[in-house]
């Protein structure tokens, strides 16, 4: 048992959507106009509820957000020509299509086609590619966020031992690569690994992006290591609770996220910052082409 801190994932990000309103006033200034659009396939509850999070927030900062409800049963297609009408349209800087997708749609068909430039989550090959050679990229706004609220808070990642559970595109993979920028030493676990508990409890740092609900109890956590919970489940009871046994844990911990309030928002609050440096580059180039 020792003092611990529960990281505000839900102010931190609030402090950074305060920035971005900031400098998107600035940019209207200057007749820039950030704009999202966003492409909602179906209507899964959940979706709807992340989708309506992001178009609030987008509004908040005063980025322009637009969606785009298709049916269920689209046609792969028809997706695919209304991502390539974004990817032609000057006025919209981010586009961001929802995961997951229908199952006879590929998914990473439709995110190859999305414009790089535009592609605010990151998800694009190239944008994947730079990532990983270190360039300068649009960042999957998931592990972007966690690395600023880290940042936010002081906690320097460099020598340190991660352990990442998870490897999905869209959180472990990208935010392995993230944490080895910042010069952490980096163990990645998944559903196939033997003994989880084993690399956990190694971990000066530890990430859980595994979608099982409360899996990480006190047995997986190196007494005084940082945890950050990315998991969204809700449990049987209806309550939503993280990956992590939040109650249990968090005493053994120097700081952790809750669920919800911790990684969450700040996914948000990232997407808007990706959405506004989308606008800032494209009205670059777009006055240095004349
Ligand atoms: N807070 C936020 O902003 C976000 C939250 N989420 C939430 O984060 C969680 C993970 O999301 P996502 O990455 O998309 O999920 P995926 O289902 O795509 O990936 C889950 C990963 O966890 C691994 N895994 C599954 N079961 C175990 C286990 N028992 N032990 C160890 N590893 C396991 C899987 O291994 P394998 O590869 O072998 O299958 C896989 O790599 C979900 O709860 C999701 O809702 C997601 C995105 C954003
Ligand atoms: N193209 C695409 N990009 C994504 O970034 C993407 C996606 N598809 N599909 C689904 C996942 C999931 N995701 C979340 C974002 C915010 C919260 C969030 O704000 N959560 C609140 C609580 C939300 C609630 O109460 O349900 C919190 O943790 O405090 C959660 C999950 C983005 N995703
Ligand atoms: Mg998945």
């Amino acid at each position: 048992m020792m003092s611990y801190r529960i990281i505000d994932g839900k102010a931190i990000a609030q402090q950074v959507r305060d920035e971005l309103k900031d400098e998107v006033a600035r940019l209207k200034k200057q007749g820039i106009v950030p704009g999202l659009t966003v492409i909602l396939v179906g209507n899964h509850p959940a979706s709807e509820s992340y989708v309506r999070g992001k178009m609030r927030a987008s509004e908040e900062v005063g980025i322009r957000s637009d969606l785009i409800r298709m049916n269920e049963d689209i046609s792969p297609q028809e997706l695919l020509a209304e991502v390539r009408k974004l990817n032609d349209d000057p006025s919209v800087h981010g586009i961001l299509v929802q995961l997951p997708l229908p199952r006879h749609i590929d998914a990473n068909q439709v995110i190859a086609t999305i414009s790089p430039e535009k592609d605010v989550d990151g998800f694009t090959p190239v944008n994947v590619g730079n990532l990983v050679i270190g360039q300068d990229a649009f960042y999957p706004c998931t592990p972007y966020g966690i690395m600023e609220l880290l940042k936010r808070i002081g906690i320097s990642v460099e020598g340190k031992h991660a352990v990442v559970i998870g490897r999905s595109n869209i959180v472990g993979k990208p935010m392995s690569i993230l944490l080895q920028r910042a010069n952490a030493t980096v163990t990645m676990c998944h559903s196939r690994t033997i003994d989880l508990p084993s690399y956990t409890k190694q971990a000066d740092i530890l990430i859980a992006a595994v979608g099982r609900a409360e899996l990480i109890t006190s047995e997986y956590v190196k007494p005084g290591a940082v945890v950050i919970d990315v998991g969204i489940n809700r449990r049987e009871d209806g309550k939503l609770v993280g990956d992590v046994l939040f109650a249990e844990v968090a005493p053994h911990c120097s700081a952790i996220t809750p669920v919800p309030g911790g990684v969450g928002p700040m996914t948000i609050a990232m997407l808007l910052k990706n959405t506004v440096k989308s606008a800032k580059m494209h009205h670059r180039s777009a006055s240095s082409n004349g």
